[in-house]
């Protein structure tokens, strides 16, 4: 059987996110895995989250997801390195290049690649694809929370 998503192994105090708490009832629940060396988190928009013009996803749900797989991905390869179980990290900075129009009712793919691990720091770089075009990256710094250290 497949591993649990990163999210799904958050404890339950600190699965409340917007994006990504199994906890929280209207969240977007988005799930991350490893794939290789790669996480991936899949997600498909709703026309509700409308950019500019319709057909197209507004920049804040794009951050957004880059945010939430960002900082799965942080948790996870941490847990890795460790040999312990996952804890929370919450974002110190978070960078997004919109590169192209982001369409909605098109399956996106988040891929997350670990940069540098130091300490309670872990830096990821992200990337949003939809239907093989390039549409966003990002680079995140996410920070281990000291009680879950
Ligand atoms: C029920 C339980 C509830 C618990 C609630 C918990 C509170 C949850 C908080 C709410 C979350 C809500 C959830 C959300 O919505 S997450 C989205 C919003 N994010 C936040 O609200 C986080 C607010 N910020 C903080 O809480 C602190 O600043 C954190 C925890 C991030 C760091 O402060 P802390 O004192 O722990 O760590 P440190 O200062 O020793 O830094 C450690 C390393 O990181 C590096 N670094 C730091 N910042 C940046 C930056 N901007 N750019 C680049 N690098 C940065 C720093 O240089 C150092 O690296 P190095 O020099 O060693 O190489």
């Amino acid at each position: 059987m497949s591993e649990p998503a990163f999210q799904d192994q958050y404890p339950d105090d600190y699965a409340h996110c917007y994006g990504c708490g199994r906890l929280h009832a209207e969240g977007h629940h988005l799930k991350s895995y490893w794939d290789g060396e790669e996480t991936v988190c899949r997600y498909t928009p709703d026309p509700k989250y409308t950019g500019g013009f319709p057909g197209f996803l507004y920049g804040g749900m794009i951050a957004s997801l880059i945010d939430c797989h960002g900082a799965g991905t942080a948790a996870a390869a941490k847990a890795r390195q460790d040999g312990k179980p996952i804890s929370r990290f919450v974002t110190a900075s978070l960078k997004v290049d919109y590169l192209a129009p982001t369409p909605i009712n098109t399956e996106l793919e988040i891929r997350g690649k670990v940069v540098e691990i130091k300490g309670r720091k872990v830096i990821v770089d992200l990337v949003v694809f939809a239907a093989g075009t390039t549409c966003a990256t990002g680079t995140v710094v996410m920070v281990q929370l000291k009680e879950q250290n």
